[in-house]
């Protein structure tokens, strides 16, 4: 598979926020979802990319060709803002056109009535950006940059003014013209929903790197991190192995025990990564044979879409999150502050050694 977007040890800076040695590619046809909290410099490896910032250090490589000290406007990458970034005084006619200006291309024309056709734009075209809806300048600014044929789409958050119930149809049909036009992509977000429904793969960003980069099922269900859990909601402990049984590992969290399977040694530190879903909270003990059972002190119950999130402390400044529906909830009936017994099975819970 060819490869539209090749970044090697990228670096780059402003102020004194760094991007430290990215290492990405990108597949032709394809979206990879750049997903961070607040901060964590999606925005600025998405200026690097357009050529907004002067890169330190690496490489930016565009089908084949080193884009790394062009100018922006030599590097046909279309850009969609999270502000959309439409121009007030012109129309909507004269957004979509304006790159032509610029950047010769075959049949504009055809081209400008083709996206126009495509985005049912025809009766808006006279209209300035201010007499348009959010969904309307949305279309115009990514009509804007398909007029130019760029092999490369970057999307900085554009679903970050619409509603939750917007954000998700939006996020398809932007997934959908992608595929549709045979673009690639990087699309930036702070929401896992979102990430795993316009990604082909997610790569997540904290503090300037690249964390981790796969399918979105590898990110949800083999966290690498501790902050890549801690951004799915994946509960996360860190412990110490003890005892190694053929592939069993028995580790040590404070004064606590638990099982993982894996190749570890004696003395690795690792760390435990366990979905909400995959614990069960009971009265009594069970006589279950998953081997991994805590006694923990119900410190937090949140209550969400008919779904209830148990905070438990089963150590010392070490919580795990249950997640029950509101029926199992009622059924179990805890209270804060109660105690209550948490099993999860060894085969249910992800696990690496720290480094
Ligand atoms: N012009 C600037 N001067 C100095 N520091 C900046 C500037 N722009 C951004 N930063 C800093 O760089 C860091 C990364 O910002 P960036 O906008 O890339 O994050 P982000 O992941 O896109 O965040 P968000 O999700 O909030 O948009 C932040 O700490 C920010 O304060």
């Amino acid at each position: 598979m060819s490869k539209v977007l090749l970044l090697e040890e990228l670096s780059t800076h402003i102020g004194n926020f760094y991007i430290k040695d990215i290492n990405l590619y990108l597949n032709e046809g394809e979206i990879i979802a750049i997903l961070g909290e607040n901060g964590s410099g999606k925005t600025t490896l998405l200026n690097t990319i357009a050529g907004f910032l002067k890169v330190l250090k690496g490489r930016i490589v565009l089908n084949g060709v080193d884009i790394t000290n062009r100018e922006p406007e030599e590097r046909n990458i279309g850009y969609i803002f999270q502000t959309l970034a439409l121009f007030p005084h012109l129309t909507v006619e004269q957004n979509i056109k304006f790159g032509l200006r610029f950047k010769k291309i075959k049949d504009p024309s055809k081209r400008f009535y083709d996206l126009v056709k495509f985005f049912k734009l025809e009766n808006l075209l006279g209209r300035y950006p201010k007499e348009l809806s959010g969904g309307e300048r949305q279309k115009v600014a990514i009509a804007r940059a398909l007029i130019l044929d760029p092999p490369l789409i970057l999307f900085d958050e554009p679903t970050s003014q619409l509603s939750p119930t917007e954000k998700e149809r939006v996020a398809l049909e932007i997934k959908e013209i992608i595929k549709t036009f045979g673009k690639s992509a990087l699309f930036v977000t702070h929401s896992l929903d979102e990430a795993s429904i316009v990604g082909d793969r997610i790569a997540v960003m904290s503090n300037g790197k690249i964390l981790q980069i796969g399918e979105p099922s590898d990110i949800f269900f083999t966290p690498e991190h501790e902050e890549v859990a801690n951004l799915i909601g994946v509960n996360v402990i860190k412990g110490r192995v003890v005892e190694v049984v053929d592939t069993v590992s028995k580790v040590q969290v404070q004064d606590k025990f638990l099982y993982v399977t894996g190749n570890y040694s004696i003395g690795d530190e690792i760390l435990v990564f366990i979905h909400p879903q995959d614990i069960t909270l009971s009265k009594e003990l069970l006589k279950s044979s998953a081997r991994n059972q805590f006694e923990g002190i119900i410190s937090k119950i949140v209550n969400k879409n008919g779904l209830v999130t148990i905070s438990l402390k089963i150590a010392e400044n070490v919580f795990l999150n249950a997640l029950i529906t509101k029926r199992s909830f009622d059924e179990l009936d805890i209270k804060l502050g109660e105690r209550i017994f948490l099993t999860f099975k060894i085969t249910a819970i992800h696990s690496v050694k720290v480094f």
